[in-house]
């Protein structure tokens, strides 16, 4: 019978990484096994140091394993070239970091349009915004915006070019509760109506209750892989 199972967005096997060497070593991931279907919002927890951001730049193509597979909706990530990642990541990731990295002499409008100008089939810069919620304070700069305000600027900038995935290292870990939680809005907004599969790390354990999946990491191994019934908005959420 013919496999009519749907190709994951992600999957993982055997996927390890051992920055530097010797005795000096350092195992960040130690044998991954992940399948992460199309567009689910998975939340990634664990004690630092556990591997998560490793995880989250293999597969977003900012770094390589060093042993072990690691496939994007089919695609072997860990045999392609320089090129090919490169062009990977230009086309099909967006992220964002817990520092927003805005250019401060540009508007808002004008940061996510620096996005627009160069991707084949971006989303609008005014309609990436209104998606974060934005769209009255488009022609402020950074130093005019709050910090949750900034965050969704960089998160409308990574959406511009219509990702198929999204990957967000700690985006609320400078923020307070009450931005945080708009931020977190933001994110689950472009979820469901990107569809784009997204990636949160958070040490912030009750986030998990709005995701789909929820990945617990320890020691650079999976430590607890599942779904949730029912998600909770974010406003939701007690922090
Ligand atoms: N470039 C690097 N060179 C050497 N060691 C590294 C490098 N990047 C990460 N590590 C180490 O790999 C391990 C996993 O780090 P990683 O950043 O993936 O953990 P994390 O779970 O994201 O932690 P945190 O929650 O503190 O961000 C840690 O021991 C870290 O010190």
């Amino acid at each position: 019978m013919a496999n009519t199972s749907p190709i994951a967005c992600f999957e993982t096997r055997d996927l390890c990484k051992v920055y530097g060497e010797g005795a000096g070593a350092v195992h960040a991931l130690r044998g991954v096994d992940l399948l992460a279907p199309e567009g689910e919002l998975v939340v990634l927890l664990g004690p630092s140091g556990s591997g998560k951001s490793t995880l989250l730049n293999i597969l977003g193509g900012l770094d390589r394993g060093s042993s072990g597979e690691v496939y994007f909706r089919g695609r072997p990530l860990h045999e392609a070239s320089e090129r090919q990642l490169t062009r990977y990541r230009r086309n099909h990731v967006g992220f964002v970091f817990q520092f927003y990295n805005l250019m401060p002499s540009l508007t808002a409008l004008e940061n996510v349009a620096l996005v627009t100008e160069v991707a084949p089939n971006p989303l609008p810069p005014e309609e990436a915004l209104a998606l974060v919620g934005l769209h009255e304070r488009i022609h402020h700069f950074p130093a005019e915006l709050s910090g949750g305000e900034q965050q969704r600027v960089a998160i409308a900038r990574a959406i511009a070019k219509r990702p198929e995935v999204l990957l967000c290292d700690e985006p609320t870990g400078a923020l307070d509760s009450a931005t945080g939680v708009k931020v977190l809005q933001a994110l689950r907004e472009v979820n469901e109506t990107l569809g784009a599969t997204t990636f949160i790390i958070t040490h912030n354990a009750s986030v998990a209750d709005m995701a789909d999946r929820v990945i617990v990491f320890g020691d650079g191994q999976i430590r607890e892989n599942r779904e949730n019934a029912t998600k909770l908005d974010p406003k939701e959420i007690a922090w």
